[in-house]
């Protein structure tokens, strides 16, 4: 390779090391139909010199062949690689380039621009921190500016490139540059991006894109390559709260039970009190076990195993949080989805719903409304079609941590799968859950998760009786008990909730539940009981204010 060869030759390790300490910046390039983009990534990969001395002498041949820039170089010829996008003169596929410079490495995904290939862009976008918007100047804003804008925006970039390219063709206009610039910041002012950085480029001559050019004297921004490699976006998941989706619990003897996962975000230290997202019971932190030794901290992307001071009750899937930050914990996830697959969304359907902590059978109930991706209306619909992208109801068979995906792309996002051909039909990035105000919260001394308490009808859901969901149709309160609530009632138990400040409660009502358990409220001194009882049984009343009922 053509990039630092001389450190190569003369010390490979040091070269490998000098690469890994370097930070990675993951960035997408957007853009119409010959705007410019492979032009544009051709152009960095050349200056950075991340080309085999073979694949030179491959764009050499190219160029001459091709001959679209007359003999010269065509440094689009190097990204657009696919046969099929050769013969098509376009880009067809999320294309993943990788450079490096003495600053930064980085990643580039370089996706389609059509609508028809919205969802490879989601893809590629999905994991950027920066997304270069390329323009043509001589067309200033397009309806795909928006719309990718857009995009960009649903899946969390909030560092822009206004890449304004092809200045060489109006002259280096400046009034031309700051009128597309102006366009733009009050288009996306409602996007929410943190950053808008506007660039008169021309990718073809290179200008402003590693040197600054002389044909812009009045430009006193950064460099396309300069801000690529000093845009702050370090990696922010260490600040966000504890999350440790636990992918296997590891029980090689009756000594040792630990909690394997990958951190995904925030810290975690031998110690530290931990909250299972699914039963809101607490522990400490005993051990953080890795392959090579205990650590005294686990930060986001370790892979570690934890052990915790208490025997309890923890399975694959759950969550374990920090007790003051729980996520969201809910089989009602409000999401915002794209859909990718031909056959559209079939609400009601029976879907599998891939998360950070597992996989659990769901359906969408409801497409509340789907965003024109060109104009950002929305429109009500009944369904989703390829490449469309709506707001969505999901129903899962059981309750799933989550967090808004605004907070954390990691434990924020799902896709949904086709039970019988395994394939993606969608990318979900959760809103919001409609029972967000009633997250479960815990307090320490809460030591038995089973005890019966007085609570406040707006804190049921926020009991260690693990009702993870309180509504309310017609006049019925609907609770939706976690799964191990459901373990514990099949064993023939039976668990008192007693209501305070119930004014708004008819006296006695009764209450449907989907998993076979029955319901009656009854007022009591200056309270009302519910009663839960399986279905088919009767409640027994009168439980003592002590709370002994169960
Ligand atoms: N004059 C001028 N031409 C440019 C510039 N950048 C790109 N071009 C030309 O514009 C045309 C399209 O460039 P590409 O890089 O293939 O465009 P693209 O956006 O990757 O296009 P697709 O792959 O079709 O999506 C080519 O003929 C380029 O040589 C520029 O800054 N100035």
């Amino acid at each position: 390779m053509a990039h630092q060869s001389e450190l190569i030759e003369k010390d490979i390790l040091a070269y490998l090391k000098s690469q890994e300490e370097k930070s990675l910046l993951r960035f997408i390039t957007c853009g119409s139909v010959d705007d410019g983009k492979s032009t544009l990534i051709g152009r960095l990969l050349w200056d950075s010199k991340m080309v085999f001395e073979d694949q030179l002498a491959a764009l050499e041949a190219d160029s001459k062949k091709v001959g679209t820039q007359g003999g010269a170089i065509d440094y689009a010829l190097l990204l657009d690689g696919l046969q099929a996008e050769r013969e098509q003169g376009i880009t067809i596929d999320v294309a993943y380039r990788f450079f490096s410079t003495d600053r930064r490495k980085f990643i580039v995904a370089d996706t389609p621009g059509h609508e028809q290939y919205t969802r490879n862009m989601v893809t590629g976008a999905s994991t950027a921190k920066v997304a270069v918007i390329l323009v043509d100047a001589r067309k200033g804003l397009l309806t795909q500016t928006r719309r990718h804008s857009f995009l960009v925006s649903l899946v969390g970039i909030k560092h822009i490139v206004l890449a304004i390219n092809k200045m060489d063709l109006i002259g280096y206009d400046e009034e031309k540059f700051r009128a597309i610039e102006a366009d733009y910041r009050e288009f996306a002012a409602p996007l929410g991006f943190a950053s808008i950085t506007a660039l008169p480029i021309s990718a073809l001559n290179g200008d402003n894109i590693i040197e600054k050019s002389s044909e812009t004297a009045w430009y006193q921004g950064p460099t396309l390559m300069h801000f690529l490699e000093t845009v702050q976006v370090e990696d922010d998941r260490d600040q966000q709260p504890f999350r440790l989706p636990v992918q296997w619990v590891n029980r090689p003897n009756l000594d040792f039970r630990g909690f394997c996962g990958t951190v995904a975000s925030g810290t975690v230290r031998p110690g530290d009190e931990i909250r299972v997202a699914s039963s809101g019971q607490t522990s400490k932190v005993a051990r953080i076990v890795t392959f090579n030794g205990d650590l005294n901290e686990a930060v986001a992307g370790q892979a570690v195993t934890l052990t915790l001071e208490d025997e309890i009750d923890i399975s694959r899937g759950d969550m374990l949080t920090r007790p003051e930050a729980p996520p969201l914990y809910t089989r009602h996830p409000e999401a915002h989805l794209v859909w990718m697959h031909d056959e559209p969304l079939q609400p009601g359907q029976l879907y599998l719903v891939k998360t950070a902590t597992g996989v659990t059978p769901g359906r969408v109930t409801a497409v509340q409304y789907a965003v024109d991706v060109n104009t950002l209306e929305q429109k009500q619909v009944s369904t989703l079609g390829l490449n469309e992208i709506g707001l969505a109801r999901i129903e899962l068979d059981r309750p799933v941590s989550f967090d808004p995906y605004g907070a954390n792309r990691d434990t924020g996002s799902f896709i949904l799968i086709d039970r019988f051909t395994n394939a993606t039909v969608a990318a979900g990035m959760v809103l919001s859950a409609p029972d967000e105000s009633q997250r479960a919260h815990l307090s320490a001394s809460d030591s038995n998760p089973w005890a019966p308490r007085h609570i406040t009808l707006d804190a049921v859901a926020a009991t260690n009786l693990n009702v993870v969901d309180l509504t309310e149709e017609k006049g019925l309160f609907i609770l939706d008990l976690a799964q191990s609530i459901h373990d514990y009632l099949g064993k023939g138990n039976r668990i008192l909730i007693r209501l305070r400040d119930l004014s708004q409660l008819e006296p006695v009502a009764q209450l449907a539940y989907e998993h076979e358990l029955a319901f009656e409220f009854d007022r009591n001194g200056d309270g009302v009981s519910i009663l839960l009882f399986k279905r088919g049984t009767s409640p027994v009343k009168g439980y003592g204010d002590d709370g002994t009922g169960i």
